[in-house]
């Protein structure tokens, strides 16, 4: 999609099915897939590192097989989850996930999300390393899966580190890089210029580390890429927890009449599941559902 159209793609970030089924429903058409939202909704555990190549995979797997021509999916592949070999194995099990992107970071092992502060990052070499063993798997898969190059240096090491970091990056052939953590919108637009020629996306997390940056302003900055980490997880989290209180207090949920059963089945596939069996010659839905 990247190679084909100089428009900027919009990926809202969904965690779990439902919310990946919310985001096609509306009709978006690229998904980003959170790692901090599957780490909160598969494990319960804030984004520390904790998810692991499985939990990753089973995720975006999932996600990616919703609709059999559904939107392509960018997922969070965190460090890579180890040296090269790990690297290795983490991208030849995305590619056959059906995962369309992903983005693997500097940070060191133990990392945490990109918006918390006191992060460490590895050796420039260290995150070569990875890099290196992400684009053997893609090659040695004939894949065209986008490697999307993001480092986490600039609250440790500042902004020309980062800069000389991506041009590595570049160089080694990651189809695309990522400053995460911008602290401003001048710092955002510089790196736009600095990388000129080169996809560059961008990482926008509501009442995180970075100033809020528009899809428009995005756009005119120049990024081609623009992912809403928390586009699902943090809404969703405000409407449960207001939904558990309500009933708490009250006894009651309040849910609009028009949420039925039915109409969340039918944002998760009712229809098209129905369809399969009559086509079949299955008779589960002949009386209706
Ligand atoms: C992009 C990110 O890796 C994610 O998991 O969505 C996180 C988002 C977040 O935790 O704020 C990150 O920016 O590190």
């Amino acid at each position: 999609m990247i190679k084909e159209t100089n428009e900027l793609i919009v990926c809202p970030g969904v965690y779990d099915g439902l919310s990946a089924r919310t985001a096609i429903e509306v009709g978006f058409d690229s998904l980003y897939m959170t790692g901090a939202g599957t780490s909160a909704s598969r494990l319960g555990m804030a984004d520390l590192g904790l998810a692991t190549l499985h939990d990753m995979r089973a995720q975006a797997e999932m996600i990616c097989n919703l609709k059999p021509h559904g939107p392509p999916v960018i997922a969070d592949m965190d460090t890579g989850y180890g040296g090269a070999m790990m690297v290795y194995r983490a991208v030849c099990e995305y590619v056959r996930a059906g995962v369309a992107g992903f983005h693997l970071e500097d940070q060191v092992l133990e990392k945490r999300c990109g918006h918390l502060k006191g992060k460490a990052v590895a050796s420039r070499e260290e995150w070569y390393i990875r890099i290196r063993a992400a684009l053997q798997a893609k090659a040695n898969l004939g894949s065209d899966i986008v490697l999307i190059a993001r480092t986490d240096a600039l609250q440790q090491l500042g902004y020309d580190e980062c800069i000389a970091r991506l041009k590595t990056a570049r160089d080694l052939g990651c189809d695309v890089g990522l400053l995460e953590g911008f602290t401003s919108k001048e710092q955002a637009r510089r790196c736009v210029k600095d990388l000129q020629g080169w996809p560059l996306l961008l990482n926008s997390v509501e009442n995180g580390a970075s100033p809020l940056i528009t899809v428009s302003e995005a756009r005119d900055m120049g990024f081609r890429l623009m992912i809403f980490s928390f586009a699902s997880i943090a809404p969703a989290y405000q409407a449960i927890r207001a939904t558990f209180q309500k009933l708490k207090d009250e006894g009651i949920i309040g849910t609009k009449g028009e949420i039925t059963p039915r109409k969340i089945f039918e944002v998760c596939g009712l229809d098209d599941l129905a369809e399969i069996d009559m086509n079949s010659g299955g008779s589960s839905f002949k009386e209706g559902v």
